[in-house]
C-alpha cells in the first residue's frame, strides 16, 4: 500500500506554474530520493506534501486519507537543523512532544529508549554548540522521528557534514530506516547520497517541473563497488543536466 500519494498537483507562484499535474506515490517502508537543480521546486514539493502549503489543485493522501493542506501528518526535517541553542539536547528532542502537551513522564519514556539507537545516550544533557555536526544531525533526526515515526520528509539531511561523517550517517540511518520500516522522501543535491539511501530516485526538472526521470536502485551489497553504480551516477547526472 502507498504511504504517501501526491496526486495531480498544480501550484503557481506569481502566476507562473511550478507544478502542472505532478504525481508521485511512495510505498510503505520505501525511501525515495528527489534530485534536481536549484530552484526547480523540491522544497515547494515538500511543503505541499507536509501540508505546510496547500496546492492550487490536486491531492495529498497519507495512509489513504486526504491530508491536503493539513500539517502534522509527516515528520519534516528542514535543511538547517534548527536546534535551539539555549536548550539542552534532551529539550530540543522533546520539542514536538512538548508541543503535543504530553506529560513530562510520557515524554521521558518515549525519548530515553531511543537515545542509544541515535548515539545520544551520553549527550542528552549537553547543549547543541557542544556537539559535532553528525551528532547535531542525529538530534534533528530523532526530533523529526518523534514527530512522526512512520513517514519522514528529509530536506538535504546530511549536506552539512564532512565526507567521513556523511558515510557513517548513511550506514547508520540506512540500518535504522530498514529496522523501523520508515517511509522516507529525501531531497538531496548529492547523487551518491541518493543512490546510497534510496530505493528509487526521481529527477525533478523543467518549468513547470515534472518528475522527468525515474531510476530504481539496485540495493545488493556489492552494487556500490560496481561499474553499474558509476554508470547509474552518470545517467542521473545527465538526466539532471540534459
Ligand atoms: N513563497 C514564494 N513566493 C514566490 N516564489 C516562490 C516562493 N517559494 C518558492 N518560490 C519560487 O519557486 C521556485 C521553486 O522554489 P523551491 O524553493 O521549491 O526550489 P528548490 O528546488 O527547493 O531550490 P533549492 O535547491 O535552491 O533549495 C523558485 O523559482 C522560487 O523562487
Amino acid at each position: 500500500m502507498s504511504k504517501l500519494i501526491l496526486n495531480n498537483l498544480h501550484h503557481s507562484f506569481e502566476n507562473k506554474p511550478l507544478f502542472n499535474g505532478l504525481s508521485l506515490s511512495v510505498g510503505t517502508g520505501e525511501v525515495v530520493a528527489i534530485v534536481g537543480a536549484s530552484g526547480v521546486g523540491k522544497t515547494t514539493l515538500f511543503n505541499i506534501a507536509s501540508g505546510l502549503i496547500a496546492p492550487s489543485d490536486g491531492r495529498v493522501a497519507i495512509d489513504g486519507v486526504d491530508r491536503t493542506g493539513q500539517a502534522g501528518f509527516v515528520g519534516y526535517m528542514l535543511q538547517k537543523d534548527l536546534l535551539l541553542p539555549f536548550k539542552r539536547v534532551y529539550d530540543n528532542i522533546a520539542l514536538p512532544l512538548t508541543l503535543q502537551n504530553l506529560p513530562k513522564s510520557a515524554i521521558h519514556d518515549k525519548i530515553m529508549p531511543l537515545l542509544p539507537a541515535f548515539g545520544l545516550d551520553e549527550l542528552h544533557h549537553k547543549y547543541p554548540a557542544q556537539l559535532s555536526g553528525g551528532q547535531r544531525q542525529r538530534v534533528a533526526l530523532l526530533r523529526t522521528y518523534l514527530s512522526n515515526d512512520s513517514l519522514m520528509l528529509l530536506d538535504e539531511p546530511f549536506s552539512a557534514l564532512d565526507f567521513v561523517t556523511k558515510n557513517q550517517m548513511y550506514e547508520w540511518f540506512g540500518a535504522f530506516q530498514k529496522d523501523k520500516e520508515l517511509t522516507c522522501l529525501i531531497i538531496t543535491h548529492d547523487i551518491d547520497e541518493a543512490i546510497y539511501l534510496a530505493d528509487e530516485l526521481y529527477v525533478l526538472k523543467g518549468l513547470p517541473a515534472t518528475l522527468a526521470h525515474h531510476f530504481v536502485i539496485d540495493k545488493s551489497s556489492d552494487f556500490l563497488q560496481s561499474v553499474e553504480y558509476l554508470n547509474l551516477k552518470q545517467d542521473v547526472l545527465r538526466a539532471i543536466q540534459g
